[in-house]
């Protein structure tokens, strides 16, 4: 459904050259959900909006849904959907008009763009809310409009950038419910973005991990997991740098990261570690606050490929965007 090589993009700012996505190389089969995951200023959304033509590629070149991204970007719109980060609904507009409208922009009759409007609201929760104007629904039913409004078209594959963002967790847990539902009756292909390492967990088949313009990493959730092995022992400590001293002084501890909630370490095997961890900071004399032993998670797994936690590494990942840039062809 999606095969990208080298896909570049660079913005010319005032104070030079940002290099915001730098060769990413992208295949997704169709049916798949994939998320982009990575911190603010990762180039997640550089990458979407060249995906679905709405930013022209400074380098590389993509296939979406059979068409050519850079010689048939027509083509490739009428195939795809996208919901962006702020949704596309219209705040004065009744639910149902929204929808009706959204269609006749792609060219519906009006009863096929109503009967179409109509069959989205009831698989997504909006039955009874049509004559709604949107300023007035929960944010967990804009999102649900907004993910209406990017699939009316009935498209094969849709983007959604950061779906779930600023939703609380029950509306998050419901859209995710949503989303995998119209891939199983409509076998649609899903592309998002989020820096929510749940979300990626939950509704993901695969995980592109993106760190300053790049994929450092791909694979199911549990595969990337997996090759880390091990487990992660989270520390709660207030001399964290004595507790780093003394635990990368141990031969069977591997990674040592501190954080703000205190200190993780890496280890073959958590049980057998932790008595010789506990031993070591007492001796130490390094007072613990509490202990915390996990399997790794997808966290564990950026830590490990950029040194840096994916709720830490934030805008450290890129510069912020100051100012609208022109593009550097
Ligand atoms: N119009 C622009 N002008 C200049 N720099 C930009 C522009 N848009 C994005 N950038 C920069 O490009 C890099 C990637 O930004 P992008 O928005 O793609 O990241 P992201 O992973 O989607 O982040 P977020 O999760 O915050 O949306 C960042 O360093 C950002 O500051």
């Amino acid at each position: 459904m999606i095969s990208a090589r080298g896909l570049t993009r660079d913005y010319a700012t005032r104070r030079g050259v940002v290099h915001a996505v730098r060769g990413v190389d992208l295949d997704v089969a169709a049916g798949e959900i994939v998320a982009l995951l990575g911190p603010n200023g990762a180039g997640k959304t550089t990458t979407l909006r060249m995906l679905t033509t709405l930013l022209r590629p400074s380098a590389g070149a993509a296939r979406i849904a059979g068409c050519d991204l850079v010689a048939d970007p027509t083509g490739v719109r009428r195939r795809i959907g996208y919901v962006a980060q702020h949704g596309g609904s219209a705040p004065d507009c009744r639910v149902l008009e929204d929808l009706v409208l959204q269609g006749r922009i792609h060219g519906l009759a009006k009863a096929e763009a109503r009967r179409r409007a109509e069959r989205l609201a009831a698989e997504l929760d909006l039955n009874g809310l049509g004559g709604r104007v949107g300023k007035t629904l929960s944010g967990g039913q804009r999102r649900r409009l907004d993910l209406a409004l990017g699939l009316i078209h009935e498209p094969r594959l849709v983007f959604l950038d950061e779906p779930t963002t600023s939703l609380d967790p029950q509306s998050r847990a419901n859209l995710w419910q949503h989303i995998r539902r119209l891939r199983e009756e409509r076998g649609i292909t899903v592309v998002v973005t989020t820096h929510y390492l749940d979300e990626a967990d939950s509704l993901a088949d695969r995980v592109l991990v993106v760190d300053r313009g790049r994929v450092v990493a791909s694979g199911s959730p549990d595969e990337l997991k997996r090759a880390l092995g091990g487990d992660t022992l989270l520390l709660g400590v207030d001399r964290v740098d004595d507790a780093v001293r003394c635990l990368r002084a141990l031969p069977d501890v591997g990674e040592v990261h501190a954080g703000a909630d205190g200190v993780r370490c890496r280890v073959r095997d958590g049980g057998t570690a932790l008595p010789t961890v506990l031993r070591a900071l007492d001796a130490a004399r390094v007072p613990l606050r509490s202990v915390q032993m996990h399997r790794p998670t997808l966290d564990d797994v950026f830590l490990d490929l950029t040194g840096r936690a994916l709720r830490e590494a934030g805008e450290a990942g890129g510069t912020a965007p100051t100012e609208e840039a022109d593009s550097v062809a």
